[in-house]
């Protein structure tokens, strides 16, 4: 049977894909996706961002650590939480988000196809089911977007139960009342924070000097201290030498010489690109030594027709930039005009207490000498957080001194990743700091942080102008 022919056939079915697709579909092309699994989704929904942060929230609620300055440091909506109450949340999660995926594929039309794909030209793949038969397809267009895998080091054995990456955290049969982190990224990070929640004695093991250092200095620091409080404890600058595991727990020793006995380690030290079995030489493409294809700024690989988004591209790796890539591929591809915001993309960290911000650092503003202000709200000082109990938020505004630009927004607390859409809106549209002392915002909320810390800027820029006049 002639293998069938698509205008685009994409390779991956996480949210770079899906978009991929589905912009094709929707510029009227026939389109299909490859996807090895037998769940759509990708990692985003099957191990990654969704099981995560539905994690998360059930650890957030049952421990009812939001609520313990406003009851007592005791207090607990659920005394003995056991794994089953935080899985069974997540597989009704997964289940609904599956059917939406599946559903947006069906009605758009996009063919699914299961197996996995490896090139065999540059415009036909092979497509390996789970049972060993093969199928092959063609097409005019390629999107690759099959993300990553862990980084599993040699030296260590993972047996899955004991020790495990971000992958296996998700099949613990217990709580664990000790766990050690190894990598402080953002996985790591989010990780000890929900098993801290949870009252887990969690040390982190990194081996750079801190942690994050792509965030606010300031809003990190918030963070260690929140952290240690739920006693995390942090072993920076420090590297793994080896984890021995037995049917008693775990001992992680340091290249320090430091022992470290705990229940379970989860290993989040980065991860590589999805690229090794898919044969990329018969299509005329080569990865980096992290599997990671190289692209120009319309997601173009070294083969013309052939573009890659996603995780696979490396650097921001995120769930909604993914996204973004996936339908600026295929509207490149198919010579649809776009424009696009992906340089203002907020960040954001999903740890307890969270984080978010967009534009700049000011680390990074001082290193280019770029002149600033800083505008500062505490959540202690709005009423809404005064409501919901948050002493420890903040919201930090950078604003250019010479042109009055917000040029950054920080927050830390509750809501923080909602909340910075609202700087990121301004800053889209090149607004400046006046624009939010001008706006009214209900009240009590925490958006009116936005106007405390835009008043606290404007009034250090006019104590500034006055001197001397
Ligand atoms: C623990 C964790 C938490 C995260 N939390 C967040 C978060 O809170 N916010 C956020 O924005 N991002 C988060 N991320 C990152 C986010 O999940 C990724 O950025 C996103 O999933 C990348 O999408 P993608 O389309 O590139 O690929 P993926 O989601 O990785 O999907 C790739 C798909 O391709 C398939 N595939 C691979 N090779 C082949 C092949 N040869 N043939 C067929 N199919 C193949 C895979 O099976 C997979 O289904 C998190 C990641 C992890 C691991
Ligand atoms: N909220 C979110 O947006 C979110 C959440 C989770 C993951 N992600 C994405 O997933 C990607 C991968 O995250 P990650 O945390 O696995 O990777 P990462 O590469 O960001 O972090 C790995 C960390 O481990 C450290 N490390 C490496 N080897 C070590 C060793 N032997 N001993 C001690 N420390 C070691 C590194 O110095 C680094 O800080 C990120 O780039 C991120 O974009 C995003």
């Amino acid at each position: 049977m002639d293998a069938p022919q698509y205008d685009l056939l994409v390779l991956g079915s996480g949210p770079g894909g899906q978009k991929a697709a589905i912009a094709a579909a929707k510029l009227g092309k026939r389109a299909a996706v490859v996807e090895r699994r037998e769940m759509v989704g990708g990692v985003c929904l099957n191990t990654g961002t969704i099981p995560s942060k539905t994690l998360r929230e059930a650890v957030v609620y049952l421990t009812g650590l939001n609520m313990r300055e406003t009851y007592g440091r005791n207090y607990r909506v659920k005394q003995d939480i056991g794994i089953g109450d935080l899985l069974s949340r997540l597989d009704h999660v997964i289940s609904r988000e599956l059917e939406v995926v599946r559903d947006q594929l069906m009605r758009n039309r996009v063919d699914l196809l299961t197996g996995t794909a490896r090139f065999v030209g540059p415009h036909e793949v092979e497509i390996v089911s789970v049972d060993g038969s093969r199928s092959r397809a063609t097409a005019d267009k390629i999107v690759v977007a099959t993300g990553t895998t862990p980084v599993r080091p040699e030296q260590v054995d993972f047996d899955d139960v004991r020790v495990v990456d971000s992958d296996g955290i998700l099949h613990l049969a217990e709580v664990p009342r000790s766990m050690v982190v190894v990598g402080a990224g953002v996985i790591g990070i989010e990780y000890a924070s929900i098993f801290a929640a949870l009252g887990t004695r969690v040390t982190v093991v990194e081996s750079h000097a801190g942690m994050l250092p792509f965030c606010d200095a300031e809003v990190v620091e918030a963070l260690k201290y929140q952290l240690r409080d739920l006693s995390v404890q942090f072993r920076f600058g420090e590297t793994v030498a080896r984890v021995d595991s037995d049917a008693q727990g775990t001992v992680t020793t340091l290249t320090s010489g430091k022992r470290i006995p705990a229940d379970t380690v989860m290993y989040s030290a980065g991860r590589k690109g999805a690229t090794e079995g898919l044969d990329l030489a018969a299509a005329g493409l080569t990865a980096d030594d992290r599997g990671r294809l190289q692209v120009d700024k319309l997601f173009r690989t070294e083969v013309e027709h052939i573009y890659a988004v996603g995780d696979v591209i490396g650097f921001p790796a995120l769930a909604a930039t993914s996204m973004e890539q996936g339908r600026l591929a295929t509207y490149h591809a198919f010579g649809e005009p776009v424009s696009s915001l992906l340089e203002l993309q907020p960040i954001g960290i999903y740890t307890i207490p969270e984080i978010s911000f967009c534009g700049h650092t000011e680390d990074e503003l001082t290193r280019a000498a770029v002149p600033y202000e800083v505008g500062m709200a505490r959540y202690r000082e709005l009423a809404r957080g005064q409501i919901l109990g948050d002493s420890y938020g903040m919201l930090k505004l950078l604003v250019s001194t010479e042109t009055r630009h917000l040029l950054g927004v920080h927050v830390f607390g509750t809501n923080a990743t909602e909340l910075v859409h609202i700087g990121q809106a301004v800053m889209t549209c090149g607004g400046t700091v006046d624009h939010l002392v001008d706006t009214v915002f209900n009240y009590p909320t925490l958006s009116e942080a936005y106007k405390v810390a835009a008043l606290d800027v404007v009034n250090k820029l006019r104590a500034v102008s006055r001197f001397g006049a």
